[in-house]
């Protein structure tokens, strides 16, 4: 155990009062043998209006493996769970704290009940019924009454990784201001070229005025990268040069690294704030709402499906074939067919399909251009890969930080396309396909989603300000929240074949479900519950 790490008060029975039981410290064996156990909660003001009688605090360590998360649950009456993010008083108890200087923001001085309750949690699932648990809760995000640190000795950087994403640059420039304007921060630098920027590159100093207008361009202005995430040479760098609050953008596998980054900085006893915020076109991170970028991926992924509708409705038996991003997760194909309406098959990594036969698609697009004369196939860049895998050979190739390379989909089915009906069928077809990935990825994000990565970035700030830390800011239910590392990693967010906007979209384009009849009777037959 790190010297300057406190032992944390616990008990083996739920807390019935504010009471401290046994106390035992992270590495012993006490801790090890424990899975759930209550610890007290240094933090003044939770709970406030619940009595602590209602309450049960729990400190779940990842049994697992002792380097996993440790996660800190917070029980209460009727099934409510609150999984709470860490807080510098959890491992350095005796830190001071100061009035939020926001207070004194002419523009936010008048806004009533501009701090956030301490108690204010937000529900994961808002519909329930009447004898339903309440279920897992977040806290909210926003500015806090105290913070735990004072304007002028936060040092703050800011880092992007992973792939591009409309918007990174609103996110850089909200950080900026938000830390400048509203907290009157002034040493905020940005880390060059994603992770591997930490030890390997030099900083870049960040303003107000050096990031006013980066949100009108494509890209990250910090450059970004896959690979190169060395915790320790990471957090060494971090200490070394006295950075306070790192805040960290990027999909699911920089959160995973931000929370190893997190862990190692608990381990070091450092009063180091970390902070996601979450970064993925394909809207595949679990538990919140929407990732900033998507929108405009939708809003720009139109232009390549009306250019296919043009295309194809032009010559006799025209095929467009659009390929979209996604490579687990098909919402941005979704989103796109849907609100579309020229599309008249959607391809999806959830939704597995096949060509020959009947039900598949190749007699699907042989009756589309008999009714219409011309088609338009979406096609997500993670669907069918397994059919592609049993035609060619070179899977299990990976980029830098691990994720599977994929093999050309859209090449791939425009190919077999041509094939079957050109040489099988003796039928002329006119097909011309589209990849506009990287032309989507690059372009400035739209309005409405710029003022969402305003609103992720101010909540992360507060969130860091007021002594949260290892959370990544995220909107659950249209509410900013903090949400624990682990919860947005465990798991991607994906497209759920058997909910309504799938329906929806099979529906609109009345495309096959492929799906077997033994299938579709399984699903629609409830299960006996375990005895
Ligand atoms: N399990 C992990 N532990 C530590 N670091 C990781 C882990 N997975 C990924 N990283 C690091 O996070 C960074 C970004 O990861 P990755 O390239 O997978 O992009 P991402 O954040 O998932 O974004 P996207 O996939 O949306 O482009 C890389 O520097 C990578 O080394
Ligand atoms: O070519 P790159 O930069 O490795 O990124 C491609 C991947 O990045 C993503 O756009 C996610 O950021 C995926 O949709 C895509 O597979
Ligand atoms: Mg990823």
């Amino acid at each position: 155990m790190h010297p300057s790490l406190p032992p944390l008060a616990m008990s083996t029975e739920p807390v019935e009062s504010e009471q401290v039981v046994v106390e035992a410290d992270h590495d012993s064996p006490t801790w090890r043998q424990l899975s759930d156990f209550s610890v007290s909660v240094s933090r003044k003001g939770f709970p406030s209006q619940a009595s602590y009688a209602d309450l049960r605090f729990r400190s779940v360590k990842d049994m697992g493996s002792l380097a996993g998360p440790e996660k800190k649950i917070v029980e209460g009456k009727l099934g409510y769970v609150l999984e709470d993010v860490p807080h510098f008083t959890d491992y350095l108890p005796d830190l001071p704290n100061y009035p939020n200087p926001l207070q004194d923001n002419p523009a936010y001085s008048v806004v009533k009940k501009y701090f956030v309750n301490e108690d204010d949690t937000v529900p994961q699932k808002v519909v329930v019924q009447i004898n339903s648990p309440r279920g897992i809760h977040f806290r909210r995000g926003g500015p806090r009454q105290r913070v735990y640190f004072e304007s002028e000795d936060v040092y703050a950087c800011i880092v992007t990784c992973g792939g591009l994403c409309p918007g990174l640059n609103t996110v850089i420039r909200e950080l900026v201001c938000g830390l400048s304007y509203m907290y009157g921060v002034k040493k905020i630098v940005g880390i060059q070229g994603g992770y591997r920027g930490f030890y390997a590159r030099n900083t870049i100093p960040l303003a107000p005025k050096i990031v006013n207008d980066i949100h009108k361009r494509g890209g990250t202005i910090l450059g970004t990268s896959r690979g190169g995430h060395d915790v320790m040479k990471i957090v060494d760098n971090i200490q070394d040069r006295g950075i306070n609050q790192v805040y960290i953008i990027g999909g699911d596998g920089t959160q995973k690294g931000a929370s190893v980054i997190f862990e190692e900085i608990r381990r070091r006893g450092l009063k180091v704030a970390v902070a996601g915020i979450p970064k993925t076109i394909d809207n595949d991170i679990a538990v919140i709402d929407k990732s900033f970028g998507f929108d405009t991926a939708v809003e720009e992924a139109q232009r390549a499906i009306n250019a296919a509708h043009v295309e194809a409705e032009s010559v006799e038996h025209g095929i467009g074939v659009v390929k979209l991003m996604g490579r687990y997760s098909g919402f941005i194909a979704m989103y796109a067919t849907l609100a579309s309406r020229d599309v008249d098959c959607c391809l999806i990594p959830e939704s597995p399909f096949y060509l020959e036969g009947k039900g598949g698609l190749f007699e699907y697009i042989e009756k589309r251009l008999k009714e219409n004369g011309h088609m338009v196939i979406v096609v997500a860049e993670g669907a069918g890969q397994e059919l592609i895998a049993a035609s060619m050979r070179s899977m299990g190739r990976e980029d830098a930080s691990g994720n599977k390379l994929l093999l050309d989909v859209g090449l791939w089915l425009s190919q077999k396309i041509k094939d079957h009906f050109t040489s099988k069928q003796k039928m002329t077809i006119n097909l011309k396909y589209i990849d506009p990935t990287y032309m989507i990825r690059a372009i400035p994000s739209i309005a409405s989603d710029n003022v969402y990565c305003t609103l992720l970035a101010q909540s992360a700030v507060h969130g860091a300000m007021a002594g949260y830390t290892g959370f990544t800011a995220g909107l659950v239910n249209g509410r900013h929240t903090y949400i624990p590392f682990y919860r947005v990693t465990e798991k991607r967010n994906k497209v759920i074949i058997t909910d309504r906007m799938w329906a929806r979209l099979l529906s609109s384009t009345n495309q096959p479900s492929f799906l077997s009849a033994e299938y579709i009777e399984e699903i629609k037959t409830p299960r006996e519950p375990p005895k």
